[in-house]
């Protein structure tokens, strides 16, 4: 065996998100969300009748589920704020309510001497919102600003590490160009708009934050690095279009104030032409890029829409139940390519992980998951090995902490380290949860 110690600060944590897992979406006068509107209806849901009624129950089990994860020894927790239980129309009046719920897991988290890491937006933009344009909407920029407010004013210093968005990528790839996430538009003139209004938001939430915030504020953007299928001209492209509508399409506005030229190629008439200023917004200054790592892939020129590039599948290699081929040396690389393309800025894992059949074990309620256990060591060694290249990598957060709602997918997609009974709620860490115990303990990579 062989071990790779952390750096001495290295966060350890678990993240989740608010509508997969709290469950109770319209109590004490929350207002509902686009998902709540999506996952009731059948004709968008593909695990129709999976909704986040219930989910894990978290909105009445949190201070349970806060004490289970001291007892892991979790050192962070990266939660998401449901939007809609704070500001039920989405702007203007305050649901005391609601934002209480998320003080009192803050002050939970604190007195167990765990760190909150809070995202202001993982996917849940309230309907009242959505009614009026949504992230269509050029005002969107400043609705998600005075939210943002709101959180910053209440809880700043007690939460010292902010995010102010959750994967723009997906929201506007699933939610307005292929519709298989909320709000389910299918639409390439519109998913450049919704793109370009949410790196607005987070531009001026970064900016209001400035206002008054003494701590942290990032954005977390989902990469999955692109290998060429070969050296011919047709798959190099193939890669720059990929990498450059995945990986580049947020970067690149946030550090670099501009659009990579491959997306004109990509949308045509499609893509606008933005104004100046936009960038000047878009380009506030952040203080760590979380990155959320789940898998690569191998591309070449096809003629699918809109990239004309697509994966060659690796059919030799472990996949899990997602789909996704397991490549740890893609963590590596990738924490690498951002720190060649945009600078040392501080970088945090916010989300990696695993959806395999977890097969509950009767005896003494142990979960055995090899898979997830060999997935978690080899992915956390990637990072050991990025960071002895240079990467300034200052912690991890584990996807996730329970079994939750996998979206669009529903509650067969099991990611947790701990094994949720949606029947009864019970919460069962599997093996993976000891495992991440141990790493925690040795802040190190055991391979
Ligand atoms: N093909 N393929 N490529 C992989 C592309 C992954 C894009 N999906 C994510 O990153 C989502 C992120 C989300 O924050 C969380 O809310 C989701 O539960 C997890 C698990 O799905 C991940």
């Amino acid at each position: 065996m062989t071990q790779t110690p952390f750096p001495d600060d290295f966060l350890w944590g678990c993240a989740t998100a608010a509508y997969q897992i709290e469950g109770s979406p319209l109590a004490d006068g929350a207002g509902a969300s686009i998902w709540q509107r999506f996952s009731h209806d059948p004709r968008l849901m593909a695990a129709k009748g999976d909704t986040g009624d219930v989910a894990c129950d978290h909105y009445n089990r949190m201070a349970d589920d806060v004490a289970l994860m001291k007892e892991l020894g979790l050192q962070a927790y990266r939660f998401s704020v449901a939007w809609g239980r704070v500001l039920p129309e989405g702007t203007g009046r305050v649901n005391q309510a609601g934002l209480g719920f998320y003080e009192r897991l803050v002050d939970t988290l604190l007195a167990n001497d765990i760190e909150p890491l809070c995202t202001l937006y993982h996917w849940d933009m309230p309907v009242a919102l959505d009614d009026r344009g949504g992230w269509l909407n050029r005002d969107s920029a400043d609705w998600f600003a005075d939210y943002g407010r709101v959180l910053f004013d209440r809880l700043d210093g007690r939460v010292k590490k902010w995010v102010t968005l959750n994967e723009p990528w997906v929201v506007t790839d699933g939610g307005y160009l292929h519709g298989a996430l909320a709000p389910g538009h299918r639409n390439m003139f519109e998913a450049p708009i919704a793109s370009h209004n949410l790196m607005r938001a987070h531009g001026a939430a970064v900016k209001a934050y400035r206002e008054t915030g003494k701590h942290e504020i990032g954005l977390v953007v989902n990469l999955e690095p692109k290998y060429a299928a070969s050296d011919s001209p047709e798959d190099q492209a193939a890669q720059r279009r990929a990498e450059a509508y995945m990986n580049r399409q947020y970067l690149e506005p946030a550090i670099h104030g501009r659009y990579p030229p491959e997306l004109k190629e990509i949308f045509g008439e499609a893509w606008p032409d933005w104004p100046a200023e936009d960038f000047a917004l878009i380009q506030q200054p952040i203080d760590f890029i979380g990155v959320n790592y789940y898998t690569r892939n191998v591309t070449r020129a096809d003629d699918s829409w809109p990239l004309n590039a697509g994966p060659v599948p690796q059919t030799q290699a472990t996949h899990t139940t997602t789909g996704w081929e397991v490549f740890p040396q893609g963590l590596t690389d990738v924490l690498l390519w951002v720190k060649e393309n945009y600078g040392d800025l501080p970088l945090y894992i916010t989300e990696n992980g695993a959806a395999f059949y977890d097969p509950p074990n009767a005896e003494g309620g142990r979960v055995d998951d090899p898979l997830r256990v060999d997935y978690l060591r080899k992915h956390i060694a990637a990072i050991g090995s990025a960071i002895e290249q240079g990467a300034d990598v200052r912690g991890y957060m584990l996807w996730s902490f329970l079994d939750n709602l996998e979206w669009s997918l529903g509650y067969s997609k099991r990611f947790g380290i701990v094994h949720v009974n949606f029947e009864t709620q019970a919460r069962t860490p599997k093996n993976s949860a000891r495992l991440y115990s141990q790493v925690i303990a040795t802040n190190a990579a055991t391979l």
